[in-house]
């Protein structure tokens, strides 16, 4: 089949260079406005294309993929995390899926740093202060918040971001510690002067702060459940640049209006701003509009993978980022 003919439909508005280059060499549908698609429009797009390339707003459940059309072939996500999409019903009916690791690390991780010295230097109020015209002049005991050199920082989930997270970590004169289901080669872990823990209860109990950088699968969603909130330090601050469900964000919403925890800075929810709304208005608690990877450099890689993915499948080869069941 030449390229051209290659019907590929793009959920969400992506950067123009993206869209210019893929229409350059496929036949694309884009999208007008930049809304998520209803999941009736999902529906036909993935009933008369070759391609769907989609974004983490986009539910590609096995409903959806069970009424696709017998030309979609394959899914290639704009993004890295798969969590919304239905890989293991794809696999049986022959769609292939690919996503776009690698090129958000940075920028996530550059994030997640943002996040923890916004939590434990208190900028929130801070910023408030300045943009209510509040602020009487420097005072000595005003805003004190707490150093990032020489605490534990945990690292949930050792991947490419975790690691990119312990640099920078490290950098700053915190102590790495891990929990990964699989522990490091020796000559990784030593280069990241990073500790390794089995028992996450036992590491959560004493970080000073927490990263949430494993992906959101079936074995770690509320990983971070109510029972192992409570093992926290009082003074610790927890970080979640991966996917809401991770945490029990209901029993975090808890602990921190208790004040059983410190502070939290979130860049994703398990419900969106409207699952625990209480939260938006805490003076401890940094929220971000999942924003982690967003930079214009960031999102055109992410682009370019995926004309990367959809290309290498037109010539008649498996993508280079395909994902398979078991990553899930
Ligand atoms: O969160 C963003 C992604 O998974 O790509």
């Amino acid at each position: 089949m030449p390229q051209k003919r290659l019907s590929v439909v793009v959920t969400r508005r992506l950067p123009e260079a993206v869209e210019t280059r893929l229409t350059e060499l496929f036949d694309v549908t884009l999208r007008d406005d930049d809304t998520p698609m209803t999941r009736a429009e999902l529906a036909s797009a993935m009933s008369g294309a070759d391609v769907l390339v989609p974004t983490v707003t986009d539910q590609i459940d096995a409903g959806l993929i069970g009424q696709a059309g017998e030309r979609l072939k394959l899914i290639a996500n704009y993004g890295a995390g798969i969590d919304h999409i239905d890989v293991e019903t794809a696999r049986r009916r022959g769609i292939l899926v690919a996503n776009t690791p690698g090129v958000m690390t940075d920028d996530t991780a550059d994030m997640v740093m943002a996040l923890m010295l916004a939590v434990t230097r208190r900028m929130q109020e801070g910023l408030a202060v300045m943009q209510r015209g509040e602020w009487e002049g420097w005072a000595p005991t005003a805003f004190l918040g707490s150093r990032l050199g020489g605490k534990r920082l945990g690292i949930l989930g050792m991947g490419r971001i975790g690691q990119a997270v312990a640099k920078r970590a490290h950098a700053f004169g915190m102590q790495i510690h891990y929990h990964n289901r699989r522990r490091l080669r020796p000559e990784t872990e030593d280069a990241l002067e990073a500790t390794w823990w089995e028992s996450l209860d036992q590491m959560v109990a004493r970080m000073d702060v927490i990263s949430v950088n494993c992906p959101h699968t079936p074995s770690t969603f509320h990983l971070l459940n109510a029972r192992r909130l409570k093992l926290l330090k009082p003074t610790a601050v927890i970080v979640n640049t991966s996917r809401g469900e991770v945490i029990d964000e209901s029993a975090l919403t808890r602990m921190l209006k208790a004040g059983e925890i410190a502070g939290a800075g979130l860049d994703v929810y398990q419900h969106g701003i409207k699952g625990n709304p209480e939260l938006v208005n805490m003076a401890n608690v940094v929220m971000l509009p999942h924003m982690g990877s967003a930079t214009m450099e960031g999102r055109i890689e992410m682009g370019e993978k995926v004309l990367l993915n959809v290309k290498t499948f037109a010539d008649g080869h498996r993508p280079p980022d395909q994902v398979v069941p078991s990553m899930q």
